[in-house]
């Protein structure tokens, strides 16, 4: 196994150093350090990071590997600085047993971009009526600690409770996509004065908040952890940081695009703007801001939802709900926090790395870069701008809701255990 010597790198911003990556961990940070035979990486003006860790991530294997396969998801991933992703159980067999998720955490380890921890499903095949073989899961090779129906809501609060009962028997959490189903029936964007005049079915506020607002009561009720998926209004990080204060076991994400990105843009009737949950309002925004900056909500989670052309490229209203998230997720977070004076490094560290890689308890991520500490590294330049070009995605889907845009930042390298996946901003 080859050694890096990474000379000058800003960790977490400060100060150049020298990183030397031996044996697939961080041997020695310093300055002027030298090491016989190492490949020598410059990283003059670059921010060195932990390898980024993602929570909430889409890899449509099995079922739907004309949109992603793991393989080319985790490439998307080491290309936006991931070292680690959770791959969402909406797949096709779902992830709903000990044999789907091994499968899955098996693929991860044979393409060998990034590490693949498979999220299991909280009910059998999402259907919302029993509960799946959590344990079963959480015993298999794939170790899973994070239970979740994304795409759907676990919506029956005796199920809710159920699940939020169970995983405390393993130290896993439930991470709930909050959408209260009667209350969103065929709805297509945030609903507002907008929804109305642009005569698309609105999706309210309050059918997230309110489930997010019960789901704390259960958590609190039965002494569990709880994870909210994509809080997406200033509502629900208000619920979240009253729970919080009361010592409810919660954390929260918000996605990039929830970051960036409001519901003004379906007035272009383009579905490249269309999630779940949808895009709101600015003053939304701004409160997801706020909460990401006083750690009210815990991580940035890319919610990386690959759909085919034929899904996407379609009405409004017919089309799939998701956009592509992991290849950007560092430039808007550059954009939206950092640029913003609202995060330095060291602040995205911990929500990007850090903190999910403790909700997920995944050991060998999320960890300072520090002597003895696993070789999991991007190197980033902050200093550059480029425009979005969805044709240079290592996804095979093309659903970027930021192209053409000029975004800041650049993954220039990433190291998996002392491994480049990613060298000079390419794919190795
Ligand atoms: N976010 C989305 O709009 N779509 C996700 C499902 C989900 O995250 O709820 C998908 O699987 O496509
Ligand atoms: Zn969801
Ligand atoms: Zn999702």
């Amino acid at each position: 196994m080859s050694t890096y010597l990474i000379r000058n790198a800003s960790v977490l911003g400060g100060d150049p150093v020298d990183l030397l990556l031996r044996d697939g961990v961080v041997a020695e940070v310093g300055s002027g350090l030298d090491a016989e035979g190492a490949e020598v990486v410059d990283a003059t003006g670059l921010v060195a990071l932990p390898g980024l860790v993602d929570l909430h991530t889409h890899l449509r294997e099995p079922g739907r590997e004309d949109a992603e396969t793991v393989e080319s998801g985790t490439r998307a991933a080491a290309m936006g600085g991931f070292t680690a992703v959770h791959a969402m159980a909406n797949t096709e067999p779902v992830a709903d047993t000990a044999g789907v998720v091994e499968q899955v955490w098996r693929l991860g380890r044979e393409a060998g971009f990034c590490d693949v921890y498979p999220v299991g499903a909280v009910t059998v095949g999402l259907q919302g009526e029993r509960l799946a073989e959590l344990g079963a899961m959480a015993d298999s090779a794939a170790r899973v600690r994070v239970f979740s129906d994304d795409g759907k809501c676990v919506s029956d609060a005796v199920l809710m409770r159920r699940a939020l009962e169970y995983v405390k028997a393993f130290d896993g959490v439930v991470a709930q996509h909050a959408q209260e189903p009667r209350l969103t029936e065929g709805a297509q964007m945030n609903e507002g004065e907008l929804s109305g005049k642009l005569g698309l079915t609105g999706w309210p506020a309050v059918a997230e908040e309110a489930v997010i607002a019960r789901d704390c009561l259960l958590a609190e009720h039965v002494g569990s952890r709880l994870h909210v998926c994509h809080v997406s209004t200033a509502g629900s990080v208000q619920i979240v940081r009253e729970a919080k204060a009361r010592g409810v076991d919660v954390t929260a994400e918000a996605c990039p695009h929830h970051l960036i990105l409001t519901d003004e843009l379906a007035a272009t009737y383009d579905p490249i703007y269309k999630v779940n949950p949808p895009l709101r309002t600015r003053a939304d925004v701004e409160a997801l801001r706020a909460g990401l900056a006083d750690g009210t909500i815990d991580i940035v989670a890319t919610d990386h939802a690959p759909h085919p052309h034929e899904d996407k490229d379609c009405e409004w209203a017919a089309a799939a709900f998701g956009m592509l998230g992991l290849e950007t997720a560092l430039s808007i977070v550059q954009e939206t926090m950092v640029d913003a004076g609202l995060l330095d490094w060291a602040g995205v560290a911990e929500r990007m790395s850090y903190a999910p890689a403790r909700i997920g308890r995944v050991a060998d991520h999320g960890q300072p870069l520090e002597p003895g500490s696993p070789a999991n590294v991007v190197l980033y330049d902050p200093s550059v701008r480029r425009p979005v070009d969805p044709a240079g995605s290592a996804s095979l889907s093309r659903n970027t809701p930021y192209r053409g845009m000029e975004l800041p930042g650049r993954v220039v390298a990433t190291f998996l255990r002392g491994r480049p996946t990613v060298l000079d901003g390419a794919l190795v």
